[in-house]
Parts: structure tokens; sequence; C-alpha cells
């Protein structure tokens, strides 16, 4: 990424760990910023966001359970101005060791006679909680009685804010440690941390937001140059890497030439769906290559399309490419996979040795795991993009420690060995340069876990790498997330059950119309 001078996008946008969060955080305090005055001004404005979300009329008992660091300074801030403000405070807190200031708040909140119990159970009746546990310091996992008070608070009902991170989850990998507290929404500090987009701690998370407390550009520049190594894909970044605005004097062929190598009998479908991702990208032209009884079906979805028959094997798949592609270097990018069957594993090796672009889905990721990936892909000279979901990268990538502890970061170690670009799909899908870099799709929905939902995906990515790019992988960024976002706009739309992939495919057009209505977002 470019740095931005704008702070406000650069933290949209700057993912960090644990350990660059502290970095950053000491910079601050170096330069004179009191530890003391920083967690006033973060506890002024989380309470702010609290009573908006749990205004008094309506949740007059606060539940805050507190814990020995600065996450715990945080939640004593927040209780006592709650208090302040007529709530009805409890405070759980079972250690006897806090920190400086923390301590402080905890006797200062004592000596307003707010209550201190060293078990949870009394909390059990308010009506929502407030978990500052554990921020980005927790190191170990939960355990013995602690573990225990957190799985009895989850096993309440009323709603509960968590402060920086749901404690209980690592900061980097969003695993749980232990236990964790189940939270209705957390309020990320300052810059977003990875655990945010780690599978492993989505459940744990809710509904997640950043708070802005000011942390300075330079501070963030100084501790992540040369660049962000994690970045999400925000509106503003989508804009820079869409083939938008199109040069007004243009022709078809200047707007990318995208081939399609898809379907076979017994998976017809994943070839119109894939068709159906490319022609929302705007592609100039697109071509698909499809076993020829599959032709016709193909033409009466994708009309516009220039749908090549290919003679076929005796189970349906395609068994040679006709001379019309002969000449395969002259599309801009190929999408090789959906719908395929390892009975078209020949037409597979053969568009490994083509330079431009490739995309490789489905069942070409399953030719590659056979062949074994970092070897096969040594002998390619053009780009390639993997698109596996998680069983997939499994087979790819076998020699992985399976589970994936860090899903992040095994995309990155992939991107690394294999020298593609890989898109690791998932509920928040990761997309690794094998330089190191990450983009991250910020926001998704789980209406998109049915089949199909993939095929649209490869497509799009394929049409909008076939046109005019300078940057493949965040133009493949800018893919997964209008993807996503296509699918949060039909699920609001049509509600999670209602976005069947054909129905994504229609919905990516107005998502996009939506991405550039708000362009700094
Ligand atoms: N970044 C910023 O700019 C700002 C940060 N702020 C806030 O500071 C938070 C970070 O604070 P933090 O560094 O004090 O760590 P925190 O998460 O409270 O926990 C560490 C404590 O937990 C303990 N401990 C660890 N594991 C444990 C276990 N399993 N079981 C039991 N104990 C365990 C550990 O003890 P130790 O490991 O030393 O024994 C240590 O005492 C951050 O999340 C945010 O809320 C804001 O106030 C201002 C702006
Ligand atoms: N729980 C989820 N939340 C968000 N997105 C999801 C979820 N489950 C799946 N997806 C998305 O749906 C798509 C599924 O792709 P894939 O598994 O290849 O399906 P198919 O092969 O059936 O088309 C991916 O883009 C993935 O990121
Ligand atoms: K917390």
């Amino acid at each position: 990424m470019e740095w931005s001078n704008n702070r406000q996008e650069t933290i949209e946008r700057v993912v960090v760990s644990a350990e660059q969060m502290r970095q950053i955080e000491g910079r601050i305090f170096s330069a004179g910023m009191p530890v003391e005055a920083l967690m006033e001004k973060v506890a002024g404005l989380l309470t702010a966001r609290i009573v908006a979300t749990y205004p008094l009329e309506k949740f007059s008992s606060v539940g805050v359970l507190v814990g020995p660091g600065h996450n715990g300074g945080d939640a004593l801030v927040i209780a006592r101005e709650l208090h302040l403000q007529g709530y009805k405070v409890s405070i759980f807190c079972p250690f006897s060791k806090l920190k400086p200031l923390t301590g402080s708040h905890a006797s200062y909140a004592r000596s307003l006679s707010i209550p201190f119990y060293d078990r949870a159970h009394p909390l059990k009746n308010s009506q929502f909680l407030i978990d500052g546990l554990f921020g980005f310091g927790l190191t170990r996992e939960l355990s013995g009685e602690l573990a225990a008070e957190v799985e009895e608070i989850n096993s309440w009902s009323q709603p509960i804010a968590s402060i920086d991170l749901p404690s209980g989850i690592h900061t980097d990998t969003g695993a749980v440690l232990g236990t964790a507290v189940k939270a209705t929404q957390t309020f990320c500090l300052g810059l977003w941390k990875r655990a945010f987009f780690q599978d492993a701690a989505l459940s744990h998370c809710g509904r997640a937001t950043l708070i802005d407390f000011g942390i300075p550009l330079a501070d963030i520049r100084a501790i992540l140059e040369p660049v962000p190594t994690i970045e999400r894909v925000t509106n503003a970044t989508m804009r820079e890497h869409l083939p938008l605005p199109r040069p007004p004097v243009t022709h078809k062929y200047k707007q990318g030439h995208l081939l399609l190598i898809c379907g076979s009998r017994r998976y017809c479908g994943g070839a119109i769906l894939t068709g159906l991702g490319a022609r929302a990208s705007g592609v100039g032209m697109l071509s698909i290559a499809v076993p020829e009884s599959l032709k016709l079906l193909l033409v009466s979805h994708l009309p516009e399309a220039l749908i090549v028959g290919c003679p076929e094997t005796k189970t349906g798949a395609i068994a040679e490419f006709p001379d019309v592609l002969d000449d395969l270097e002259q599309f801009s990018a190929i999408v090789c996979g959906p719908g395929l069957t390892l009975d078209a594993r020949s037409r597979v090796r053969e568009i490994l040795n083509v330079n431009a672009p490739l995309i490789l889905d489905a069942d070409a990721l399953n030719c590659l795991a056979q062949w074994g990936t970092t070897s096969t892909l040594a002998q390619r000279q053009g780009e390639t993009i993997l698109t596996p979901h998680l069983g997939e990268f499994k087979r790819l990538f076998p020699d992985f420690n399976y589970p994936l502890q860090d899903a992040i970061a095994s995309a990155q170690n992939a991107a690394a060995q294999s020298g593609a670009i890989i898109v690791l799909k998932g509920a928040r899908t990761a997309i690794a340069h094998p330089n190191g870099s990450v983009k991250i799709v910020p926001e998704s929905t789980p209406a998109l876990a049915r089949g199909g939902s993939g095929d649209v995906l490869a497509g799009l990515i394929g049409g909008l790498v076939a046109q005019p790019t300078t940057d493949i992988a965040a133009t493949v960024a800018t893919a997964a997330t209008w993807h996503a976002r296509a699918g949060l706009l039909a699920a609001g739309e049509r509600t999670e059950l209602g976005v069947d992939a054909h129905t994504l495919g229609q919905f990516l057009t107005p998502a996009l119309a939506e991405i550039l209505a708000y362009p700094l977002l």
C-alpha cells in the first residue's frame, strides 16, 4: 500500500499485531502522553458509545468484569463514569494483584461505594455486561476458577460489550486461549488487531467497531514502515484498483479478454456461475471453454460470451482444446477449474504453460494438489492465483500443521512457498502475496456459505484481473471484497437464506454502485 496522508483512512486500513500495538503505544508514551490521560480519553470515548448503545432508561444495571492490567483499568474508568451517570454498577474482579494504575482506579471505585465481587454470580441479573478482563496483554490460557467464571458468564443471556478484544482471544491468531468471553459487540481500540479477521475469533467478537482515539499517523508509520504487512480492503482502496473510470476512447479488447475453462456434464452449473461473476466485472471480452454438450446451455445464460465447445471425454469432461484455442496467449487472464472434474487434468497441465495470469480454483486446485503444489508452480512464468477454501488449502499444502493455528500467517507462508497469490477463503478471506503482504476482506456474511458462491468469485476475480491493472494482488482483493459486499447487500434485502449463487451474481452490480457511492469508507 502507498501511505496516505489521511490519518482516518490509514487507521481504517492497517491491521496490527499485539507487538506492533505495544510499540506504537510506547512511542506515544515516551513522547510525553501520560498513560493516565490516554486511559481516561479512551474510556471516555467508550463510555459515550456504551451509553448510546445501552441507555440508562432501558439498561439501568451493569456488571463490569475487571482484569489485572490496563484493560481492567479502562473498565474501571467506564464503571466510575456509568456509576456517576446513575447506572447501578457491580464489579467482578477476581485478582488480588493489579497493575498500579488499575489499582488506583479500583481504590477510587471502592471509595464511591461501587460493590466489588470476586465471583461473577452477583452480576448475573445485570442488564448488560462490560468485559475488561484482558486486552492485547493476554499471554496465557485462562484456566481454573477464572475459566469457570467466564464459562458461567457465557451461559447468561444479557448483552456483553468487550473492551479491545473479547477476553481470552489471542490478539494475533484469534485463537481461544482456554476459554473466552462471547461478546455481543467489541470495541477495538485505536487500530484493528489481527484477531478480528481470523475465523477462529469471529464467533466471540460479535459486532466489531473501531474506536479511534487519535493515534498520530507518524507513530503508525514509524512502526509499520516501509508498508503495513496486513491491511483491510476499504472502499478507498477498492476505488484505486477497479478499472474505473474507463477511458472514453477504448474498445472491447482493450478492456481485457478473459477465458474461463470450466464445467463438465456432471457439473454444468459451475460454468454458468463463473460466467455470471465474470460478466459483472465488465471485462471487454469473455470466452468460455466448456464440453461441447454444455454449449447451448451456456449460450442461453450468457449470450454475450463466446462459448467454445470442446471435445469431451467419455465422462463428459473437456478432453482437448479445439483449434480456436490454439493461441492461449491471446487472453489477458484465464480462470480454470470450476466444475471441471479431475478427468480434465491434462487441460489443467496444458494451461500451466500459459504466461497470462492464471486463476486456479476447485478441480484445478485438486489437480495441483496431486502433482505437488510448489514443485508444479515452480515452472510457471506468469502470475498464478490460487483460490482455495480451507479443505482445498489443506490438500495443496499438506505439510502445514492442522488445524491451522493462524490462518493469516498460513496464507502468508503458502504464498511465500508457492510463489502464487493465495486467496484463502473463509468467513474472512485473506489474500496473501509471495512478498509477505496480506489484504483482508473486512466483512462478509454466512449467507455466502452455500454451493456456487466460490464459482461466482472465481469469475469476478478473473474478470478484474483481465482488465488493465498495475497491482494484481490488490485487484484480486478488490474482487473478493466486492463479492462479500454483494453477499451482504443481498442478505440485507433477502435474508441470509435468500442468497443463492445466482442471486449473488445479480447483486454484484448494485454492490459496486454502493461502493462507488461511498468512496472514502
Ligand atoms: N494500546 C493503547 O494505546 C491503549 C491501551 N489501553 C488498554 O490497555 C490494554 C492492554 O493492557 P495491558 O498491557 O496491561 O494488558 P491486559 O490485556 O490488560 O492484560 C495484562 C494483564 O493480564 C495478566 N494476564 C495475562 N494472561 C493472564 C491469564 N491467563 N490469567 C491471568 N492473568 C493474566 C498479565 O499478568 P502477567 O502476565 O504479567 O502475569 C497482566 O497483568 C489494552 O487492551 C487496552 O484495553 C488503553 O487503556 C489505552 C490505550
Ligand atoms: N461463513 C461465511 N462467511 C462469509 N463468507 C463465507 C462463509 N462461508 C463461505 N463464505 C464465502 O463463500 C465462498 C465459498 O466458496 P467455495 O467454498 O469455493 O464454494 P463453492 O465451491 O461451492 O462455490 C467463498 O468466497 C467464502 O469466502
Ligand atoms: K476485554
